[in-house]
């Protein structure tokens, strides 16, 4: 039997166009359009070509896309000094810095910078400890998309064995978090757990988040389980996932395809949360549960 493909692309394109009424709405209101402020440093083809994309999306929705362009060997202090003029800015609701950043530049400085209440990404340790204690604040995008699409696929997600492989303050982490609120069992597996693919085969949820290409196979998993993967490699043989799609769709119930899964909701939560951070700062209500409508 072959597992049901979650269209990570169609839904994105649904939430997407609830995000452009919202931000007609909020237009009306607050006579002017939310604004998003993206910083890239330096030349990385990739951060270019997804830099681009996020532009093209911003605008679609109806918001103001601002980028900005630092050289490679730009000086933190110069990078920090820009981060403070977004911050004071009142058009901006929305700063997101490109990670990975140069080596010379203290990534974790440059987020601590960042104002919590226009951190789009999640990334500040203020927003990480909000999601932490159940406070009200913003998620990082991969995870916060990975859980609107389990939730498009599963009646509940509540009692479920949930099993994240990979623990970084990106994906990781947070992903485990978002899991723990919706009472799943949550185990996080990471590089130095011994006998990963036993931890695996008890998932009835995993997703997948370490960047090894293809490195969960179709024989680890539980059948039927739910199979979320967050990997994008370049391999040459094209873009491929950390799951072993061939394999694992013959025993999945449900799995996201790469790309087209995860990938595209990345982006439409980041714009979700471009609003949602819009209407929080200018007192305007935006109707998260409708913006946040899994279809289930
Ligand atoms: N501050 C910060 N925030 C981020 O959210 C962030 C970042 N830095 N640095 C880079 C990573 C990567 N990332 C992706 C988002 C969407 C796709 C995406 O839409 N992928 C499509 C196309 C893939 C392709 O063709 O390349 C897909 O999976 O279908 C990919 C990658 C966000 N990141």
């Amino acid at each position: 039997m072959s597992a049901t493909i979650i269209d990570g692309k169609a839904f994105a394109a649904g939430l997407r166009a609830r995000i452009a009424d919202g931000v007609t709405a909020f237009k009306a209101k607050a006579g002017r359009a939310p604004g998003l402020a993206v910083v890239l440093v330096g030349e990385d083809p990739a951060s270019n070509v997804y830099v681009r994309s996020k532009g093209k999306a911003t605008r679609e929705a109806g918001m103001e896309s601002i980028e900005h362009r630092l050289p490679a060997d730009v000086p933190a202090e110069k990078l920090l000094a820009l981060v403070a003029t977004l911050n004071a800015d009142p058009t901006i609701d929305g700063i997101l810095v490109q990670l990975p950043l140069p080596k010379h530049i203290d990534e974790q400085a440059v987020i601590a910078a960042i104002d919590p209440d226009k951190d789009v990404d999640g990334f500040h340790p203020i927003n990480a400890g909000r999601l932490a204690t159940g406070l009200p604040g913003f998620v990082p995008c991969t995870p916060f998309g990975c859980v609107m699409l389990l939730k498009s696929v599963l009646p509940t997600l509540s009692g479920l064995e949930a099993v994240v492989v990979g623990r970084s303050n990106i994906v990781g982490k947070p992903m485990a978090q978002l899991l723990l609120r919706e009472s799943c069992t949550v185990t996080v597996v990471h590089s130095r757990t011994q006998d990963v693919p036993a931890h695996i085969r008890r998932a009835d949820i995993l997703v997948a988040a370490v960047g090894i290409p293809e490195m969960i196979k179709g024989d680890w998993l539980k059948p039927g389980a739910t199979v979320i993967d967050v990997g994008i490699n370049r391999t040459d043989a094209g873009l491929v996932g950390d799951v072993d799609f061939a394999s694992a769709v013959e025993v999945a119930g449900a799995i996201t395809p790469v790309p087209g899964g995860v990938g595209p909701m990345t982006i439409a939560c980041l714009l979700r949360n471009t609003l949602v951070s819009a209407g929080r700062r200018e007192g305007i209500a935006m109707d998260e549960a409708t913006l946040d409508r899994t279809g289930l």
